[in-house]
Formats: C-alpha cells, structure tokens, sequence
C-alpha cells in the first residue's frame, strides 16, 4: 500500500488556499477558457454554455440554464449534465489561484430533481491546497443563489502545466488552438505562477 488517497478530504499539512493577486476581480466575468469546451465554450451549441464570475475569496459563481438537449429523464436534467455543470465551474477556481488545474475526483450528491428550463445557481470555492492538489466543494442551487439545494459536490483537482494538454491532447485541435493567439495567452497567463 502506497498510502496514497484521492479522499476529497483535506490530508493533514494541507494549507488554506490563497487568493492570487492577479486574480479576476470580484464580479469580474470569467470567459471560457476554450471555445469548443462542452462546459463554457460558445462554439458548442448543445454545451452548458456556463458563465463563471469571481468572488472575493478564492471562490466562484455561475448560472447554467437546463436546455432540452440537456434530458436524461423526460422533462428533466441529466445527472452527468449536472456533474458537468459542477465539474466546469470547479474548473474555474484555476483563475483564481493562477494555476491550471484537471479533475482528479469529483463526487457529487443529487438532492433534487432539475427540470428543463431551470436555472442553476453555482458557487465553488477552494477549502485547501496540498501540494498540487486542490480541494474544492461546489453547490448548485435552483430558484435564486439562496434558493433549495439541489446538488453538491467536493472534489479534489491536480495541477498541470501547458504540457498536459500539448502531451495528450489531439494533434488537429492542439495545433488549431496553439495557432491562436489569444488562445494561447489564456493558458500562457497561468504559468507566470510567482
Ligand atoms: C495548448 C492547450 C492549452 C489549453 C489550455 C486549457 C486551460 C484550462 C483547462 C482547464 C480545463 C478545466 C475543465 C473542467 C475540469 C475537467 O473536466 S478536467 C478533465 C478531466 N480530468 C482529467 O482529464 C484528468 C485525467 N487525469 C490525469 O491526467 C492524471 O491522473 C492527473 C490528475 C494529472 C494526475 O497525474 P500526475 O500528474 O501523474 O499526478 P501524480 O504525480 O500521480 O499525483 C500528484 C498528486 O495528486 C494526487 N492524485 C493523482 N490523481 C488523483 C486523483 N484522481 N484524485 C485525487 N488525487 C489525485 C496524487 O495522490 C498525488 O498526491 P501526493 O502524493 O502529492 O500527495
């Protein structure tokens, strides 16, 4: 046994994860991090098209608007859609701690039932950073940001560098996105890490 857990509890010697001092301001808007991501881009017309903010701590909110391509029963959210939903937003904590960084775990509790046409509130925030791993929770909400719980998640995301994307990506598309400049400073801008 290697004592090795992707537990999303915080291990002992985890610290308290600090805001970047280039962080997006809070209510500041977080674009997609890439046009064709299922979860934020906007070149996907069935994706979640979700649309992150910053918070003042090392937090984020979202909206996401269930779509009828987003059915699992009838008339209802698909679970995995709502797991992507979570999974996005969690996704955009990278910005505010200036790194990039992949889901390890990502485990998620469904409490209520999600109609077409809902809006889910999310927030994420950041609880601990050990090493290059991440622990975060997530809630989505429906009815407004203070409305019932109808989804929680906790997980744990593992940093990376450029190089993950460039080493397993795709060749078409990752020859696609490195010949676009603006593409390419969005994930450049993480690895000025001081
Ligand atoms: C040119 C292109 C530009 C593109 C610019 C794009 C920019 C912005 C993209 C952002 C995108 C976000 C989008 C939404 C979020 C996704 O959906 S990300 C996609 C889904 N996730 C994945 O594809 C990840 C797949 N997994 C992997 O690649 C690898 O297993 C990982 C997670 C990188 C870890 O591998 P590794 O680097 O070899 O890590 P390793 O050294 O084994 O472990 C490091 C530590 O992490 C822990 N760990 C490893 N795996 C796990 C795990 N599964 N769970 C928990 N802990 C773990 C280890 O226990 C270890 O802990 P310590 O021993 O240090 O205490």
């Amino acid at each position: 046994m290697s004592g090795r857990t992707t537990a999303p509890t915080p291990p002992d010697g985890a610290v308290p994860p600090v805001r970047h001092p280039d962080a997006p301001a809070p209510g500041e808007t977080i674009g997609s991090h890439y046009e064709y991501c299922f979860g934020c881009g906007p070149g996907v017309p069935h994706g979640l098209h979700v649309e992150v903010r910053a918070g003042d701590g090392v937090c984020v909110s979202a909206e996401f608007r269930v779509k009828e391509a987003h059915q699992g029963a009838p008339g209802l959210a698909h679970g995995g859609v709502l797991a992507t939903a979570l999974d996005e937003t969690l996704g955009s904590l990278g910005w505010m701690l200036r790194v990039i960084a992949v889901t390890g775990r990502l485990e998620t509790d469904f409490l209520l039932p999600v109609p077409v046409d809902t809006v889910l509130h999310l927030h994420a925030e950041v609880t601990a950073v050990h090493g290059r791993k991440i622990y975060a929770a997530a809630t989505g909400r429906i009815g407004g940001p203070e409305g019932p719980l109808a989804l929680r998640a906790e997980a744990v995301f593992v940093e990376v560098k450029v190089d993950h994307f460039i080493e397993h990506g795709r060749p078409a598309e990752i020859q696609a996105t490195l010949a676009n400049p603006d593409q390419v400073k969005v994930a450049r801008a993480f690895e000025v890490n001081p």
